[in-house]
């Protein structure tokens, strides 16, 4: 076996390029125009904005789940979206009638592995999200927390370059939040996918990400794109840092002004 030869340059290239991208839904005025953006490999960016800007919208044109009316979206890494992304939603979208391991077994089944081979993987990915114990164990006799988990466990199981996430933890109390929040940035250092995250909150996104996108509405684009440059792993101390008080405090006034021009423009 040969070690795969990497130049510079192959790392310079972006995970995923947007050019132009827009979307319109029927005759309705646009949800997004004109987005320009490179996604740098294995970074942890956020998608930072109001309801209705275009987040989801962005996000499932991405994975695909939804065509571009123009411009287009390029994987320069040439690993093609379908064998390398996975989506993690707001809702864990269990399947009730399987137990925690059948559903992260689901992705490798559908890939076509044979169910042993795809057990095992499920449970490593299992006991990678803190859900070793559980493996048996139906969706309904889980907290929303561990359902989560085992949303998060189904995406990672395919061992995915992109992961998007859309509002993942946005049912979920402060706590279980937080946890997860740890747990996922320990699984984004190890495994080094790249990340795509939602979200409404601007504490989630200082506290996960490298790089907040602010998104302003109508029609949906970038406003401001902030770099959280603090170095990982971010500990809990990080919450109740002066760093971290400092990029709350600029990403809160980019939302702000973005909310504010869009009242202007409305
Ligand atoms: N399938 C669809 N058909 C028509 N309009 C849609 C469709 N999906 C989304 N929209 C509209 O596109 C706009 C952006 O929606 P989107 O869900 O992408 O925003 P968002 O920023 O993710 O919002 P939220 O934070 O509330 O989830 C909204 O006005 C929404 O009503």
């Amino acid at each position: 076996m040969h070690a795969e030869t990497k130049s510079p340059a192959d790392d310079a290239r972006p995970a995923l390029r947007l050019h132009g991208l827009s979307k319109r839904y029927g005759s309705a005025a646009p949800v997004l125009a004109g987005i320009d953006l490179d996604i740098a490999p294995h970074s942890f960016v956020s998608l930072l904005g109001p309801s209705g800007c275009g987040k989801s919208t962005l996000l499932r044109l991405v994975a695909g789940l939804t065509a571009p009316s123009g411009g287009g979206i390029e994987w320069p890494r040439g690993a093609g979206r379908d064998a390398r992304v996975s989506f993690v939603f707001q809702e864990p979208t269990l399947m009730p009638w399987a137990t925690a391991a059948r559903n992260v077994a689901l992705p490798l089944r559908l890939q076509g592995l044979t169910a042993r081979e795809a057990r095992a993987r499920a449970t490593e990915a299992l006991a990678a999200v803190g859900l070793a114990g559980a493996a048996d164990a139906y969706p309904r006799e889980l907290s929303g927390g561990m359902k989560m988990r085992v949303s998060i466990a189904r995406a990672l199981v395919t061992q995915p370059e992109l992961l998007l996430m859309d509002e993942p933890f946005a049912a979920l109390d402060e706590i279980t939040r937080q946890k997860l929040s740890d747990d996922l940035l320990r699984l984004w250092q190890a495994q080094r996918f790249t990340t795509l995250f939602v979200t409404h909150s601007v504490f989630e996104s200082v506290f996960l990400a490298q790089r907040i996108l602010v998104m302003a509405p109508r029609p949906g684009r970038i406003s401001a794109d902030l770099a959280v440059g603090e170095p990982y792993p971010r500990t809990p101390a990080y919450r109740t840092s002066a760093p971290y008080a400092e990029h709350s405090r600029r990403a809160s006034d980019a939302l702000a002004a973005t909310l504010r021009d869009a009242e202007v423009a409305a």
